[in-house]
């Protein structure tokens, strides 16, 4: 064989190895792993293995059968046959999402919401240091002082919804006038249909969040918005099935030739040099709002006095340039004045004509009356137990062995604790290698039957009156569920930092949206859940609207404007869930 030959030949057998190395890694690692051992359910394809199946989990109990069937810690197959550890056992999970940092999410997770919105460089997408670092930095703008001096944001924006679906209505039935312009005057007979609701509705989600970081509200209205345009088209790429996304998550070169790529990069240059330009505009102001301070023109920085004081954003970049001692003074200081105004906030009430005289302080008074208000907290708990918005996650052990510990005293009502392999050996800890893959299912979770009791499917608000015993072991970050993750880390905690922003943004919603509008479901509607970057309703029965409709995020209500119904009906579920008003938000709304 001439050497030239041979040359061509190996060189093409070495690009052959090395383009196929990563698949034969892959191989050797899944045949190695000692997951292999662990019982699950039966593989239906060899290359999808069950994610064909799990597609649609958050609309059936699939998780629940195979927990019924295999345990509470089993396996189930991913791409190629690889065994992916799945486990509702509260001590597994409190292992696994109490070390953080041992067992990270998989990089093409990470990859994938980069991709949609979180940024490679983002706190939900960072790892180790660069979390750590993040997350100190950030946490003081989710402190529950700085929540409570953003709720009139929140009120600003839960009035400008109903305000959106009050013109939308009055549009759709063509009988808009002026005076229905004004929340009062709109005609009481009309009903905002789904597809008129959509659009305002779609865009609203993303936008709101912008809002809170200072992006104006006319967003929130403008159709040519170029931002709610290229949310657009990054919400609506996320989460569709196809073997080639599957591909990529193996084969990183892959990602290189994402559908829609072109455009998701213009969407995403939108996003970043919007952003960019708020940070701009915000460093700017409080720039120039503290050299004012020191030049002694205004007195302290009070961040509670103007909108630019209440957005994340302004306190982050104050938090960035706080460096001298006077200025971390007047936190203390501006916390002093916080329990003094509340002292006198609470002796206002007892007047009447507050809301007249004083809106601001009628608004803030209101809120921490949503926030007690005893039924509204089960409404807001159960509807996060039952529909929690992301409903599973993923994680990679990072040590090169670990052994994960289960419950000894039968989790999930198993006898005999741990969990069975597949030679039917109780196991007490489950081995598992470095690049093993974890799912925990937050909604199986939430809803088993096992920690919650047979009527754990069912949306009882009452239940949290006196929740289970067996539920506390759940190591949940909020009302022993894992819907905004653990509550308990070891090292590293991952949990959701916005929760408190979360609880009482749908708390203000709740209340303004039934205050002044009510709801119904039609018969012949059928709701399902979509996931697209989080789980939403979708109105399975009218497919052409597309997108999901007329939503509210995030407690996943669906609602409809209808006529003179006493009643509002819920949607949290398929069925639907009446609560006649007087029981259900008679407290939030007599307040
Ligand atoms: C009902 C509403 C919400 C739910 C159910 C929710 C749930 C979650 C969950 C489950 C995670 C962990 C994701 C994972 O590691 O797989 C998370 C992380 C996070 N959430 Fe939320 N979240 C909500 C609202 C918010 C809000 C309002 C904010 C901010 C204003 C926020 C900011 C974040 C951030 C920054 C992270 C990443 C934290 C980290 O990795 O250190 N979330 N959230």
């Amino acid at each position: 064989m001439e050497s030239t030959t041979l040359y061509t030949l190996l060189l093409t057998i070495a690009l052959i190895f090395y383009l196929l190395s990563g698949f034969i890694r892959l191989l050797v690692r899944q045949a190695l792993s000692p997951l292999s051992l662990l019982r699950g359910p039966p593989c239906p394809s060899f290359f999808m293995g069950n994610l064909m199946e799990m597609h649609d989990q958050e609309n059936n109990n699939l998780v629940a059968e195979w927990e019924a069937a295999y345990g509470s810690t089993f396996v189930y197959r991913g791409f190629i046959g690889g065994c992916r550890l799945m486990t509702t056992d509260p001590v597994a999970v409190a292992h696994i999402l109490g070390n953080a940092y041992d067992y990270p999410k998989p990089d093409f997770v990470r990859d994938s919401l980069a991709t949609m919105a979180a940024g490679h460089d983002g706190l939900l997408t960072v790892e180790g240091d660069a979390h750590k670092r993040q997350r100190k930095i950030l946490t003081p703008a989710f402190s529950s002082s700085h929540i409570k001096s953003l709720t009139p944001i929140f009120w600003d924006s839960a009035n400008k919804l109903r305000d959106i679906w009050f013109h939308t209505a009055a549009q759709a039935d063509g009988t808009e006038t002026n005076e229905s312009k004004s929340k009062s005057s709109i005609p009481r007979d009309t009903r905002a249909s789904t597809s008129s609701c959509g659009s305002a509705a779609r865009r609203w989600t993303p936008l709101a969040w912008l809002v809170r970081f200072g992006y104006h509200f006319n967003a929130l209205t403008d159709d040519n918005n170029e931002l709610a345009q290229a949310f657009g088209v990054i919400f609506s790429t996320a989460r569709k099935f196809r073997v080639m996304t599957i591909l990529q998550v193996w084969f990183p070169f892959l990602r290189r030739f994402r559908r829609n790529s072109g455009v998701m990069i213009r969407a995403h240059e939108t996003m970043r040099r919007i952003g960019l330009e708020l940070i701009e505009e915000r460093s700017r102001a409080v720039i120039e709002e503290q050299r004012e301070v020191l030049s002694g023109k205004s007195g302290e920085i009070d961040g509670d006095k103007t909108i630019l004081g209440r957005d994340i954003l302004s306190v982050l970049i104050r938090s960035n340039l706080a460096t001298t001692a006077n200025q971390k003074m007047s936190v203390n200081e501006r916390k002093l004045r916080a329990a003094l105004r509340d002292v006198e906030r609470d002796l206002q009430l007892e007047h009447a004509g507050l809301e007249a005289s004083d809106p601001q302080l009628y608004q803030q008074i209101l809120t921490d009356r949503l926030s007690k208000c005893e039924y509204l907290d089960w409404i807001v708990r159960e509807t996060l137990r039952l529909h929690a918005p992301i409903t599973s996650t993923m994680r990679v052990c990072m040590r090169d062995e670990d052994e994960i510990p289960v419950s000894s005293e039968g989790a999930n009502g198993e006898h005999g604790g741990g969990c069975l392999d597949k030679n039917g050996k109780r196991l007490y800890g489950i081995r598992v290698k470095k690049w093993d893959i974890i799912t925990i299912p937050i909604q199986a979770i939430n809803k088993s039957q096992a920690l919650w009791g047979e009527d754990a499917r069912a949306f009882k608000p009452e239940r949290w009156a006196q929740p289970p015993s067996t539920a506390k072991a759940i190591p949940g970050l909020y009302s022993n569920t894992l819907t905004f993750l653990n509550g308990n880390p070891l090292d590293g905690n991952r949990a959701c930092i916005g929760y408190k922003f979360a609880l009482i943004e749908m708390k203000i919603f709740l209340y303004t949206l039934l205050k002044d509008i009510e709801f119904r479901q039609e018969a012949s509607m059928v709701i399902e859940k979509k996931v697209n970057v989080v789980t939403r309703p979708f109105v399975k029965s009218e497919p052409e609207l597309g997108e999901p409709a007329a939503i509210v995020h995030p407690a996943g209500l669906f609602i409809r404007r209808v006529l003179t119904s006493s009643t509002v009906l819920i949607v949290t579920d398929l069925s639907l869930h009446r609560i006649e008003l007087p029981t259900a938000v008679k407290h939030a709304l007599t307040i």
